[in-house]
């Protein structure tokens, strides 16, 4: 947002209102003074209103008027009359310099003030009720006045002389606070303050005599860059613009000498907290002359990251320059209120426990030496681009921050900004509601603030981990984007030993999130035509592509859209050709759960738990010289000899299924396709299959109970409503997002989703990819895949039938053999009718269902119930 929005022109009505708020004030001030002439220069002899008077001629300077006045207030509240003026005229100000707040949001304001006056006046003529004596003064009544006489006469008789005083004080100070409704905290650290002011100004005073070198200081940043390595001497300090500092600097070593060792590490906390600070390196710090190069010593500085902790006494040789710096960070200090801690610091990363760091490398080390050489990502991305500040300036943050605390206000609710975390995309205000304000009351402010507020979107964090503040993030002007290539050369994703590592992008603070899809284990992605869905997708393709050979992940990709994935086609992890025909990705979800049944049984034979279990013992046999034999290897199923000696086994890649529109599935094959899907989803961890399903069409039709119960790892893009994004996540949010990739990823198991802002992969990228893994090797396509669906037959929408075993054409034939063989066999059915293993599976389940057979028993082998077919 600019500046230009925050200062709107005013309208007419908010120019009258301001005019008549000026024009009361001077009204106010006009009286009071007039108060005051009149109380300064009473002279009890005055007629007034408590008797006649005993002299001819009025002495007070506001004439009769004055007389009577101050003898009203005299008589009533005695020497309290003294602050009545400024009982009236402290509000009045606070009011004016209030500029935003309108005469109705100042009632409440308005009501606390004047009880907070009404217990400060009536102690203070109780108190002097009770100790004054009124013969001096000579006032009408007591030293206190008559309110002053009565309610001392009750306390006195109640509590006796010291209980009535220790009750007026008490009054007193508790109208005092609300009076002035400051908090006794900063009252407190402001006059601990004084010291280090004077201290400022006699170091200023010194500077002044002694001639010093200048020393230009660099401009100002929102966002400081983190500093890899911070220096255990130098001051850790937040934020921003030493804008103000525009004097000139000395050399550390031309400073006089004061001697701040004796600051104690608190003072520093407290007053050097929200400075921005450059720390330097002290050789930095000779003398320089500024017109010779002005640019020398400022390019040597580093903004370090912020909130001052000392690490460490500061050695003795940079004490004078530190010291300095510390006054006059204090003297800044004192004038702000605003934290701003940018969010790189505040944030805390998403963590990355499901990464396996160490685990799965030895399978990983094995396969690999034996495959291909993975493509490089500098050669084939484009490189990351410079990153340059593109967040408020402390001016801006300062005036958004009570611009934001006022529009909450318009809405009825009182909140604080306690403190401000700009980060690369967006800048988070944490405020604090006051008590009995609910956070879903600011949620559903969200679309009122960004209008109010004059930027795009503002999403309302209800909940941040380990903070009892409201969150409002806030776009930031422009923002960065975040390069694929950025996020997988960090740490994070090459350190990643899991073939399925996938990078998503950068979070709020802007750190790489990358995530684990074997532990997820299947991912949900939906978000509105536009909001960056196809790139987030193309982005974790790309991350398997960068990770994985085809031995050890291969996909399946569907995309009914022939538009979106048909780039990938050719490259030899497929297992299957892009699927863009609906008939053929329900028959693929079919194999996939016929291959899962299948690696279930292999590794129930094998003993093992899961994949990467099955894949280290077939390594470590073939490494040990004894290939293990697939053990449900059949010779008589494939008509060869009894002792022909079964296959060895290999390892066995993940596969990753990725369906692009799988809304369109749903629509075309019907209530089946997510019955697979659930199948699937429900077993297939251990098996190595994983599914990532992405949809446009975030509507409960489509994202179903039945799949939402399965498919723990949510991703939402922007959405167009609170309901859609409720469908996806089961919580708003993602309507308040600000597209082109800004994502709410939600890992499995929590509730609470994480803000990334996407990883940005071109279209030439991952053209270059593909073509760079095409020339690596052709693709070994599984006909039988896509086959399965198309054998099927027909199958119409929504009917089912396609997946209804008994209408299958072979499936009389299937009982026929079955019956009359007395063998309940799957290979000898697949053997016989010359279909997939998957389809003859699924025929002798039905029988099993139908009971023609009997369910497997513990060797596997299945009983045939029925007779034979009597023959013609
Ligand atoms: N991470 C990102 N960073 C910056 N811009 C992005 C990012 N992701 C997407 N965009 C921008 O948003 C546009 C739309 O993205 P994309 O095509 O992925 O949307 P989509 O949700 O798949 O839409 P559709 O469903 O219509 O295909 C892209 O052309 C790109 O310019």
């Amino acid at each position: 947002m600019s500046a230009k929005h925050l200062s709107r022109p005013m309208s007419l009505t908010e120019h009258l209102a301001r005019v008549l708020k000026e024009a009361s004030l001077i009204v106010v001030i006009g009286c009071c003074v007039f108060m005051c002439i009149a109380i300064w220069s009473y002279n009890p002899q005055d007629p007034g209103w408590s008797h006649a008077g005993y002299q001819p001629n009025v002495s007070n300077w506001a004439g009769a008027t004055g007389a009577w006045m101050s003898d009203i207030l005299f008589s009533f509240v005695g020497m309290g009359a003294y602050i009545v003026p400024i009982l009236i005229l402290w509000p009045a100000f606070r009011f004016m310099w209030r500029r935003h707040v309108g005469i109705v949001d100042a009632v409440p304001f308005f009501m606390l003030r004047t009880t907070g006056a009404i217990f400060l006046l009536l102690p203070i003529s109780v108190l002097s009720s009770i100790h004054v004596s009124n013969q001096v003064l000579g006032y009408p009544f007591t030293a206190g006045g008559l309110v002053g006489l009565a309610l001392s006469d009750l306390a006195v008789s109640l509590v006796s002389v010291p209980g009535a005083t220790v009750v007026a004080l008490t009054v007193m100070f508790f109208g005092l606070t609300l009076f002035m409704e400051t908090s006794w905290q900063r009252l407190l650290e402001w006059i601990g303050a004084i010291p280090f002011k004077v201290l400022g100004f006699i170091v200023g005073l010194a500077q002044i005599r002694i001639p010093m070198p200048k020393l230009s200081v660099p401009k100002p940043r929102v966002q400081p860059a983190p500093v890899k390595e911070p220096t255990a001497k130098t001051f850790k300090t937040a934020t921003e613009s030493m804008s103000a500092r525009k004097r000139e600097e000395p050399a550390f070593d031309q400073v006089p000498d004061v001697d701040l060792t004796s600051f104690s590490k608190n003072d520093l906390k407290i007053t050097l907290e929200e400075e921005p600070i450059a720390p330097v390196n002290p050789p930095a710090f000779e003398p320089v002359k500024q017109e010779d190069n002005p640019a020398s010593v400022s390019d040597e500085r580093v903004v370090m990251p912020n909130v001052v902790e000392v690490v460490e006494a500061p050695e003795s040789k940079v004490v004078p320059f530190t010291a300095r710096r510390m006054v006059e960070d204090t003297l800044t200090a004192a004038k702000k209120h605003l934290k701003i801690v940018p969010l790189s610091e505040t944030h805390t990363p998403i963590a990355n426990t499901d990464l396996d760091l160490e685990g799965a490398g030895k399978i990983s080390q094995a396969t690999r030496e034996a495959s291909i050489t993975l493509p490089s990502v500098e050669a084939l991305l484009d490189p990351p681009e410079m990153k340059s500040e593109q967040g408020y300036t402390e001016e801006q943050l300062e005036h958004m921050s009570r611009l934001l605390e006022e529009k909450l206000k318009d809405f009825s609710v009182i909140a604080e900004v306690v403190e401000v975390n700009p980060g690369p995309v967006i800048t988070r205000f944490e405020i604090q509601p006051a008590p009995g304000v609910k956070a879903s009351k600011i949620s559903n402010l969200a679309r009122d603030l960004a209008r109010s507020m004059a930027v795009s979107s503002v999403r309302v964090v209800e909940v941040i981990p380990g903070k009892s503040v409201v969150g409002i993030e806030i776009p930031n002007e422009s923002r960065q984007i975040v390069h694929l290539s950025e996020v997988l050369s960090s740490s994070l994703f090459t350190e990643a030993k899991s073939k399925l590592t996938l990078a998503l992008g950068n979070d709020i603070a802007g750190n790489p999130v990358v995530t684990n899809l074997a532990k997820m284990p299947h991912l949900l992605v939906a978000g509105t035509t536009g909001s960056g869905k196809s790139v987030g997708v193309n982005a974790m393709l790309l991350s398997l592509l960068f990770k994985a050979t085809p031995k050890e992940v291969r996909l399946i990709l569907v995309d009914p859209k022939m538009l979106e994935l048909s780039i990938y086609e050719g490259i030899p992890h497929l297992l299957t050709p892009v699927i863009t025909d609906m008939k053929e990705a329900a028959g693929g979800l079919r194999w996939c759960v016929g291959e899962m049944e299948r690696r279930y049984k292999l590794m129930a034979k094998m003993g093992v738990r899961n994949l990467a279990g099955f894949n280290d013992k077939v390594l470590q046999a073939e490494e040990e010289g004894v290939p293990l034999r697939d053990p449900l290897w059949n010779a008589s199923d494939y008509g060869l000899p009894a002792d022909e000696p079964a296959p060895c086994l290999e390892t066995l890649p993940y596969i990753v299924v990725v369906i692009d529109e799988f809304a369109d599935m749903m629509m075309m094959v019907g209530k089946k396709v997510e019955e697979l899907i659930a199948r699937i989803a429900q077993k297939a961890r251990a098996a190595g299959i994983h599914l990532i399903l992405a949809t446009q069409r975030p509507s409960v039709d489509v994202i179903t109970g039945l799949i939402k119960a399965n498919v723990p790892t949510r991703i939402a893009f922007q959405v167009s409503s609170k309901i859609d994004s409720r469908t996806i996540l089961d919580q708003s949010g993602a309507e308040n997002l600000l597209g082109h990739g800004d994502m709410l990823y939600l890992p499995a198991g929590t509730s609470i989703p994480n803000r990334v802002h996407g990883a940005f992969v071109s279209d030439d990228e991952v053209h270059r990819t593909v073509e760079a893994w095409k020339r690596l090797g052709p693709p070994n396509y599984l006909d039988e895949i896509v086959s399965e669906g198309s054998e099927e037959g027909s199958f119409s929408a929504g009917s089912g039938g396609m997946f209804d075993d008994e209408q299958d054409a072979l499936y009389d034939e299937a009982v026929a053999f079955v019956t009359e063989s007395r063998k309940a066999s799957i290979s000898a059915v697949q053997r016989r009718l010359k279909i997939g293993y998957n389809r003859a599976a699924r025929m002798i389940e039905t029988m099993e269902a139908a009971g023609v057979v009997t369910p497997a028993g513990s060797n596997g082998q299945r009983e045939v119930i029925a007779p034979p077919p009597p023959r013609d």
